[in-house]
């Protein structure tokens, strides 16, 4: 027999969990643009704002690629019905680990989240960001059989994301719908054209250019302060790292073969907000388009300051 306590705790829980699941709203947000605009760094500091799921899309087509590479598969005539098969198979993965600004890279105000990419539970974070797989990619993404597959693969992990978003949301948030944020060149056009919320983000090439160099550099010190794991270890080569004349050339063949290919090339949707961010602080971006989101969802803005 349950204590009237007890009865009267479980009848509040179960108001409380159905007003959840009749007050819940799923909200997208969509942020396409050319390479290095600034749209995966941006992307997670908006799902950290607003407490809702985030997909890189890119990463699952550098996956793909990975296994190209890794399969010798490099002719997209012969070779693309059995990669497609294999990345749909592929188990992908990817994780965000909240930052705390003294953890991981901060832009200004703002921290960003570190996301790990694991392919079939391997983690391949690192691997799929090497010179080969950035040379190959955009040709592997071009084949609509890989982009049939890896739009299951967008969505499935879109839904999930969505849906953790919204279980762990606390109850004082219950004004907030669960959401995702979701980045790449046709997320906003082919993957979700009903989006809520759709950004194209652009900068200038030289702004994007400079501002990846200067990534690299950083990782570069990063790296060389990590203590070797295994003191016995030969030292490895030196990396050979691109000037900023090459970064420039290689974003701009990337951002020519998606432009240009007919299958969900990169476009701006008719509906998008067009940010420039060549002259934007990273907190001014960020606090953009998470205010836009708010305004959308019904709530106050909160960065119109800034
Ligand atoms: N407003 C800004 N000011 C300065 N640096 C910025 C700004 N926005 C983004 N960045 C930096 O620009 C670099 C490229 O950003 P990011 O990796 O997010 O771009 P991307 O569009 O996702 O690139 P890709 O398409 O190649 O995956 C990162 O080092 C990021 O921290
Ligand atoms: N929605 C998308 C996302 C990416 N691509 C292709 O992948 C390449 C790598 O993407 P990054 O965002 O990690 O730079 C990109 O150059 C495109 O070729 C895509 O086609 N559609």
């Amino acid at each position: 027999m349950l204590s009237i306590h007890t009865r009267i705790a479980r009848r509040q829980l179960l108001r409380h969990t159905t007003h959840r699941l009749l007050s819940r709203r799923d909200f997208t947000i969509a942020i396409d643009g050319p390479a290095a605009s600034g749209k995966s760094s941006t992307a997670r500091a908006v799902a950290q704002e607003l407490g809702f799921g985030y997909i890189d899309s890119g990463s699952i087509y550098r996956c793909a690629t990975l296994l190209a590479l890794r399969q010798n598969i490099t002719d997209m005539g012969e070779g693309s019905a059995s990669l497609a098969d294999l990345i749909s198979h592929a188990k992908v993965d990817i994780k965000v680990r909240p930052s705390t600004s003294h953890q991981t890279p901060s832009l200004g105000r703002l921290a960003v989240p570190e996301v790990q990419v694991l392919l079939d539970g391997e983690d391949v974070s690192r691997e799929i960001r090497t010179p080969e797989v950035n040379r190959l990619v955009a040709k592997i993404a071009s084949d609509s059989g890989i982009r049939q597959a890896v739009l299951h693969i967008q969505r499935k992990l879109a839904a999930d994301a969505e849906s953790r978003s919204t279980t762990s949301r606390s109850a004082d948030a219950n004004d907030m719908p669960g959401g995702v944020v979701m980045d790449g060149r046709d997320i906003g056009t082919t993957i979700f054209p009903g989006a809520e919320l759709k950004i194209y983000l652009d900068a200038s090439a030289m702004a994007r250019a400079i501002r990846r160099w200067d990534e690299m550099n950083q990782m570069k010190d990063v790296t060389a302060q990590k203590p070797a794991h295994d003191p016995k270890a030969s030292v490895a080569p030196a990396a050979v790292y691109p000037s900023v004349e090459e970064i420039a050339r290689e974003l701009e063949t990337r951002d020519y073969a998606d432009i240009n290919r007919e299958n969900s090339p990169l476009r701006i949707a008719p509906d998008a907000v067009v940010i420039d961010n060549t002259n934007l602080t990273f907190a001014q971006q960020v606090y953009t388009i998470t205010d836009l989101a708010r305004e959308r969802m019904g709530l106050e803005p909160k960065h119109s300051d800034c």
